[in-house]
């Protein structure tokens, strides 16, 4: 048989075999195209709970010190399971930018816990509102009325006045330890409040009693509430029974909270706005509330809930930030000196700071960057939810996941950050960084105030209140640790992550015109 006979018979014979296994080969091919085509990604990868429970026995009081360790074995998308919930943590810049910008509409709705709700009157304030064009409305007023520029430069006489009263108290206890997060948070507070109710003076009831000062405890008892764990947040079901009490705590805050704003709505509609060189917050949204313009419209709750924001956003979060500040420059007296060289330069020692010299202290504004770049009060952001599922790169997200943003860890990468846990203020000075970070949060690597349309409504306040406090402070005193103190950077996970161990500091007068301490 020559070669061409041979190999047509058997050509024909492979012919007769080959055809049907080519058949099973282009099926088995289609079955596995079309299952990598419609099959769903995988759950990103997260340790093993419980039954039940889940993660919740192994979390650590410091949840963003625990994330940042699971991410270490996970990566920077992991999941974990907390009591019923489904929990999903972000943790590098790509994965954050994803879903605060990407995915924005995806991930616009806040976590909401049930203390949360009833202290934002059932959601009728930005932040936890489910509703989008309601939020674009109170954002709207929020940002470009109560706190435009305008209102802001008419308000600092209130700012200025606080903030006086408080460096006044520092002089006359000069000399006694201090607790510099509870100065600041009254220092806060009372501007706050100040600007909320007007040049019209402190709050009195019908009855002659300070409603300033329960205004305070409230908030006081307010931020612990929002801070406790809540068992009904992780199981639902467990909800009506209240099982820690927080609920009815939180009821009997509100309560106190409600009467204290009815009694301020009241007086300032008997007082009305006119002629009012200080507006404050509350008439400008009585005035929203009970005017014509009803693209405008707000109801009475979305208006004590707006307030509840700027005190509840604007205190803690500004107080904390000075107190890290300040411990850090204890710690660095070199970086200390800095500052102090910057202040009696811009503001000279005979004169207290005032806001039109914040623009020109630009090494303290490196430092209060550098701060909240170590130091973010909220080291997860305010956690969000999905709104539907949807994929992250190889992984899906399922819809109605509780979604963290651990910036924290972020804001201390190595891959991101040189000598990350050093506090260089300097880092921020050169000059194609400084113009790169701002407060905006358009580089996530960088971002205490969150990113995208959902970040943070007050910065325009915190970078004058914040600065202006921690200024005053600074080039009021000098501030030394009572001897043989402990001094240590521990945090203290809650609403904001503060010092574990207060920064308690003794202050000695720095300007010789002892004079300038009394002048309001
Ligand atoms: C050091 C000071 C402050 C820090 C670090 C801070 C940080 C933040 C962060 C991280 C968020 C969430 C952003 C996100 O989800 O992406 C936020 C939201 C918010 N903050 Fe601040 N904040 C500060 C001061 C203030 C002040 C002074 C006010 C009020 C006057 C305020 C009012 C708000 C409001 C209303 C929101 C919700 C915005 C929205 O949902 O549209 N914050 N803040």
């Amino acid at each position: 048989m020559s070669l061409i006979s041979f190999w047509s018979v058997d050509s024909n014979k492979l012919n007769q075999i080959s055809t049907p296994i080519l058949f099973i080969f282009l099926f088995i091919f289609a079955l596995l195209w079309l299952r990598s085509k419609f099959r769903r990604p995988s759950l990103p990868p997260g340790p093993r709970g419980l039954p039940l429970v889940g993660y919740l026995p192994f979390l650590s009081p410091n949840l963003h010190h625990n994330f940042a360790d699971l991410a270490k074995v996970y990566g920077s998308i992991l999941k974990l399971h907390l009591g019923t919930k489904l929990c999903i943590v972000l943790t590098s810049p790509s994965s954050v930018n994803e879903a605060l910008r990407h995915q924005e509409t995806i991930f616009s709705i806040r976590d909401t816990t049930v203390v949360a709700l009833l202290s934002s009157y059932g959601g009728s304030d930005i932040v936890f509102t489910q509703d989008e064009n309601n939020w674009k409305k109170l954002r709207k007023i929020f940002t470009r009325k109560m706190l435009s520029k305008s209102n802001l430069d008419a308000s600092y006489s209130l700012r200025r006045q606080e903030v006086r009263k408080v460096i006044k108290g520092v002089f006359e206890s000069a000399g006694t330890p201090i607790d510099i997060g509870k100065l600041g948070f009254v220092a806060a507070l009372k501007s706050v409040m100040a600007m909320t109710w007007g040049g019209s003076g402190g709050l009195i009831g019908v009855d002659g009693t300070d409603l300033d000062a329960k205004f305070r405890e409230a908030v006081d008892e307010m931020m612990v509430l929002l801070a406790t764990p809540n068992l009904s947040d992780l199981f639902p079901v467990l909800g009506r029974f209240d099982l820690q009490g927080v609920v009815r705590k939180m009821k009997k805050v509100m309560c106190v909270f409600d009467e204290i704003f009815n009694s301020a709505i009241e007086e300032q509609r008997k007082r009305g706005g006119n002629g009012m060189e200080n507006r404050g917050f509350l008439q400008f949204l009585l005035e929203i509330m009970e005017g014509e313009d009803s693209s405008e419209s707000i109801t009475e709750n979305n208006l004590k809930a707006l307030l509840m924001d700027i005190v509840i956003g604007g205190t803690d979060t500004t107080s904390t930030t000075v107190e890290w500040a300040i411990s850090e420059l204890i710690k660095q007296p070199n970086t200390m000196n800095k500052v102090i060289e910057e202040l009696t330069k811009v503001v000279g020692l005979n004169q207290m700071v005032e806001e039109f010299h914040l623009p020109k202290l630009n090494f303290l504004d490196a430092v209060v960057k550098e701060t909240l770049r170590l130091h973010p009060p909220l080291p997860l952001l305010v956690p969000r939810t999905s709104s539907q599922t949807t994929t992250f790169g190889e992984y899906t997200i399922p819809k109605g996941s509780t979604i963290y943003f651990n910036i924290w860890a972020i804001q201390r990468d190595p891959k991101v950050w040189d000598n990350p846990l050093n506090f260089e203020p300097e880092r921020f000075l050169n000059e194609s960084s400084e113009n790169l970070y701002d407060f905006t949060g358009n580089r996530i690597e960088f971002c205490p105030f969150g990113s995208g349309k959902k970040s943070c409504a007050g910065i325009p306040l915190a970078k004058r209140l914040l600065v202006l406090i921690l200024a005053s402070l600074l080039h009021g005193f000098e501030w030394k640790l009572p001897e043989g103190s402990k001094f240590d950077m521990e945090e203290k996970f809650g609403i904001v992550t503060k010092k574990l161990n207060p920064l308690v500091t003794i202050p000695t007068p720095r300007l010789p015109n002892l004079e300038l301490y009394n002048i309001m």
